[in-house]
């Protein structure tokens, strides 16, 4: 059992220099005065101290730290109004933008013409005083202009004195907060790239100009010799270090080797590993978000670290042709806790897989939950799983499953040994228990590597998903003349029973963490059946995230204007800035393309 006397959870903290971004409330208002406005000023100050209320109890950042709001000072009625508010935004670093209003206003005059934050405007359903009116008139305003919004309009009528804020209207303040909040968090960080390509394979190929434009973030590359240069040089917290491995060998436990008699290797080789990849994991973080520790050893450039809210490690192969893997370091990082306690995941992409390791950032960004990183590997039909193992399969994993299984990268959450109302979870880090990361542990064993694979060695994680999970797959793939999409599949974990587990297991690597994973059908198009899913991903790697995430992303996506070529989210679930229905509002797949390409990147430039 492992032992987690006295594991605290690390506060939510903000990791990165600067503020967090705010939401900005902007009360816009019908600017006549003598009677119209002097009537207007309390009921729409309300809505906008209503919306701040509510955004402020019910969102977290992903880092989990609270949100803030901040309301313009005055109702805005005409553009000095505008302008005022946006200073004061700015001053205040203001990355989100709500407009709310329960009357006419004048639009060009009131609206936020900032192209790089995401805005949403709900206009008041009522009659006295049209707030409908406004919203389709600044929403037109919007749309001409190039600066598309996220329209929010209640479905039933309200009374004027009315301050409650409608389930329906709550349900897209969320859902258009969380994605805004996304792209404001992720805007002026950075990827790591440690490495160079793996294995050829083209997500490595980092891209910079899709992170600048797409992303407005940027990309640092450095070579894997800076782990070896700082391990040798001592350049680490020599107390942590310490720390680290006392926690390692009290808590992870080591399972059978696998390798063959002939090939395996010594214990002392094996110790040996253990301290490298401990070094490896404390040098990955100082790498990707500093360490003030180093600055009081005399490193003061290396204490302040690359900025990077995402990083990938390349590994294969020539660093793990001669060094340890990378499978303890990115699983270790990924999670939500590690021997300082119970704290936020650090994301990490295998491979160097930059555009799973975006997928996996999206999926914590949104939720602040900790990510599986997967290889797509197999779909197993019901008819293969019989030839092998004799096997019917039944309930969920009725119509065949897929195999999601890669050697690092997964976190140890990805066990699914925390639990929500009773059933297995992954949970933001911060609902994260003690004893949950005790079962954590004790659900996974740390493999000597597949020498085959892994000539350096390394220790791999091995688990099991547990079944019954929610969980939405997805990843970006850029495509020549037609840029980044973005795909997802919404689905659960199952379980197999152990027999059948075993016998597909073993024909795979039964040293790596295994996720059986069973798409959402719709019996059309991608989702006509599980091997249409597995057929048609457009890649080898895919982002597991826990929980149904499909309609967050999709709304996230349509703000960066990255077209969405796979999902399986019902209509009623699609927010998108209003915009995209000029695009066309039969085929809406069609018209994302449409609109996506015609926006073109939000921080695209010629
Ligand atoms: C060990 C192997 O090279 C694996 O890492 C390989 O199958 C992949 O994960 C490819 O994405
Ligand atoms: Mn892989």
């Amino acid at each position: 059992m492992a032992n987690v006397e006295g594991m605290k959870l690390i506060p939510p903290h903000n990791r990165f220099k600067g503020g967090m971004p705010k939401i900005g409330i902007r009360p816009t208002i019908d600017g006549r005065r003598r009677g119209v406005r002097e009537s207007l000023e309390e009921q729409t100050m309300n809505m906008a101290k209503a919306v701040a209320k509510f955004l402020e109890e019910n969102v977290r950042h992903y880092n989990g730290m609270p949100v803030e709001c901040v309301i313009a000072d005055t109702c805005i009625g005409g553009v000095a109004e505008a302008a005022q508010a946006a200073e004061k935004f700015a001053r205040e670093g203001v990355g989100v933008s709500i407009t709310v209003t329960p009357c006419w206003c004048y639009g060009a005059e009131t609206m936020d013409m900032d192209p790089f934050i995401p805005k949403a405007i709900w206009g008041f359903n009522g009659t006295e005083r049209p707030g409908a009116v406004y919203l389709a008139a600044v929403l037109a305003a919007h749309n001409q202009k190039g600066l598309p919004a996220f329209g929010i309009y209640g479905r039933d009528v309200q009374d004027a004195g009315d301050t409650t804020i409608p389930d329906d209207v709550k349900e897209k303040l969320l859902r258009f907060t969380k994605a805004a909040l996304a792209v404001a968090n992720m805007r002026g960080k950075s990827y790591l790239s440690m490495g160079g390509v793996s294995m050829g394979i083209a997500g490595s190929m980092v891209n910079p100009d899709f992170f600048e434009s797409y992303l407005g973030m940027r990309v640092e590359y450095i070579d894997e010799t800076e782990f070896i240069r700082r391990i040798e040089e001592g350049i680490y917290d020599k107390e942590e270090f310490e720390r680290a491995l006392r926690w390692v060998k009290a808590n992870c436990k080591e399972g059978p080797d696998n390798n063959p008699p002939e090939m395996q290797v010594s214990r002392e080789k094996k110790d040996k590993d253990w301290e490298m990849v401990i070094k490896m994991t404390m040098i990955a973080r100082d790498l990707m978000v500093g360490n003030p520790k180093l600055a009081e050893m005399g490193f003061e450039e290396e204490a302040l670290g690359h900025n990077a809210i995402v990083a990938g490690f390349q590994g294969q192969r020539q660093w793990t042709d001669h060094f340890p893997n990378g499978d303890f370091m990115e699983t270790i990082l990924n999670s939500s806790f590690d021997w300082n306690g119970i704290r936020q995941p650090y994301i990490l992409a295998t491979e160097n897989d930059s555009l799973n390791g975006v997928a996996m950032l999206f999926g914590h960004l949104l939720t602040g939950t900790a990510q599986i990183f997967a290889d797509v590997r197999t779909y197993w039909s019901p008819e293969a799983v019989k030839r092998v193992t004799g096997k019917e399969l039944t309930g969920l994993a009725a119509n065949g499953v897929i195999h999601l299984i890669n050697s690092g990268s997964a976190a140890l959450d990805g066990t699914g040994q925390q639990t929500k109302d009773g059933k297995p979870a992954i949970k933001p880090f911060w609902e994260v228990t003690p004893e949950e990361v005790a079962r954590c542990l004790d659900a996974t064993q740390f493999r000597y590597a597949n020498l085959g694979y892994f000539r350096g060695g390394g220790f791999s994680t091995d688990f099991t998903t547990r079944g019954g999970m929610p969980v939405t797959i997805s990843r970006i793939n850029i495509v020549k003349g037609l840029g980044p999409v973005l795909q997802l599949a919404e689905g659960y974990t199952v379980e197999l029973p152990e027999d059948v587990h075993d016998i597909l297991d073993k024909r795979t690597d039964p040293t790596w963490p295994t996720t059986w994973f069973v798409p959402i059908l719709t019996g059309k198009g991608a989702f006509k059946d599980v091997y249409t899913v597995m057929n048609s991903w457009g890649a080898n790697h895919a982002a597991v995230c826990y929980g149904h995430i499909g309609a967050e992303l999709i709304t996230l996506a349509s703000m960066l204007r990255i077209p969405v070529c796979m999902h399986n989210v019902s209509e009623d679930r699609i927010f998108r800035p209003s915009a995209w229905n000029a695009f066309g509002t039969n085929d809406l797949e069609g018209a994302d393309y449409r609109a996506c390409a015609a926006f073109g990147p939000l921080y695209g430039r010629k």
